[in-house]
């Protein structure tokens, strides 16, 4: 059927609606991996955006039961510039179609995505709408998208290492699996989790997680932060960082049209090595806002020289913009994991030291 995404500005491109859903509106982003599309798909910090792939032929090694991200799909729409219906790998139990019919999702094919892309580029990130109607609008509906996306209940995955507090603002499911195989003992919290919860589980460390739209919206989550900054090692991804960020006084912007891909090039400034990174936002944590006497600055985009990561300076708490759990993406910066397991069994050591 025919279909279109319109945008917020009044431009329209056409194309081709292939799923049994033909409505749906959000945020319009672009995404420039070249494989990855089940994890993105999957990952809720997309909850609230129509996700446009700038690879041009999608879907053709499917879906298989290993790289999902989350148990469902949290994009609102999917615009591809070709669609691939006979996927061939091993792995794989269904087509990326049969998977986004079944959760609702609608797809519009042959798009000029790059046309899309370059107008998204150039305008910046606009809302959308996928339709069958070529008089329908562009709405503006705001949602909780953390309520959407958050745990609803407190659960624990266990671990024989120091007890972390994990707060899940949408999380990526490889996030956990990292902070598993370091050895955190994890307790994962709703989104909306008081101090005292946290406290009673007496944590060693806390993580503040990734998650969809604007940062300055995670209202407790920004509490939390500044409560247990100072007290216990805190570490944050993505959201989790520009919470951290907001919590110790920095500002956020949101960015022209974001970074979204597996090939953003980031360098840490404290090793001076450049690594490729997986990422996923449209948010920034101010440069001018930085407070140079308490926090450092480690790691930059090299692309527009946005912030990547900060840290305090004397106390340890870090945070990095991109994905270092990667899924998909590379695994250059898997040791952000390990470093954050070091400095929590230090922290530990010198509490242990001081009782005795
Ligand atoms: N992946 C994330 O955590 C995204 C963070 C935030 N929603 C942004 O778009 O900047």
């Amino acid at each position: 059927m025919k279909g279109y995404l319109k945008l917020e500005d009044g431009s329209v491109f056409e194309g081709n609606i292939i799923s049994k859903n033909f409505q749906g509106f959000g945020e319009v982003v672009f995404n420039t991996g070249m494989t990855g599309y089940q994890e993105i798909i999957t990952d809720p910090s997309y909850a609230g955006q129509i996700v446009v792939m700038t690879y041009p032929l999608i879907g053709n090694y499917g879906i298989n039961k290993y790289d999902f991200q989350s148990e469902k799909p949290h994009i609102r729409g999917y615009v591809v510039r070709e669609y691939c219906d006979i996927p061939s790998n091993f792995l794989s139990d269904s087509s990326l179609l049969d998977y986004l019919d079944s959760n609702e999702i609608p797809v519009l094919a042959g798009v000029d995505t790059r046309e899309l892309t370059k107008k998204l580029r150039s305008n910046g990130t606009m809302r959308g709408i996928i339709t069958d109607d070529a008089n329908a609008t562009v709405p503006d509906i705001k949602v909780d998208l953390l309520k959407e996306v958050s745990t609803k209940k407190t659960y624990h995955i266990q671990g024989e290492g120091p007890k972390l507090a994990f707060i899940d603002l949408g999380t990526k499911k490889n996030i956990l699996n990292m902070l598993k195989n370091v050895g955190f003992d994890i307790y994962v919290f709703p989104y909306d989790v008081c101090v005292e919860d946290v406290m009673s589980i007496e944590p060693e460390a806390i993580f503040f997680s990734n998650g969809p739209g604007d940062p300055k919206d995670a209202i407790n989550a920004i509490k939390l932060a500044k409560f247990f900054i100072g007290k216990i090692p805190v570490l944050g991804i993505c959201l989790g960082h520009q919470i951290i960020a907001l919590a110790m006084g920095c500002n956020t912007i949101k960015m022209k049209f974001g970074h979204r891909g597996s090939n953003q090039p980031v360098k840490d400034l404290m090793i001076g090595k450049s690594f490729v990174t997986s990422q996923n936002h449209g948010y920034a944590v101010e440069e001018s806002s930085v407070n140079r006497n308490e926090i450092i600055v480690t790691h930059i985009n090299l692309n527009d020289n946005t912030i990547e990561g900060i840290r305090h300076k004397y106390l340890p708490v870090f945070s990095v913009q991109y994905h270092p759990e990667a899924c998909p993406g590379p695994h250059d910066s898997m040791y952000i994991f390990d470093k954050f397991m070091d400095i929590t069994c230090v922290y530990r050591r010198r509490s242990y030291l001081a009782e005795i």
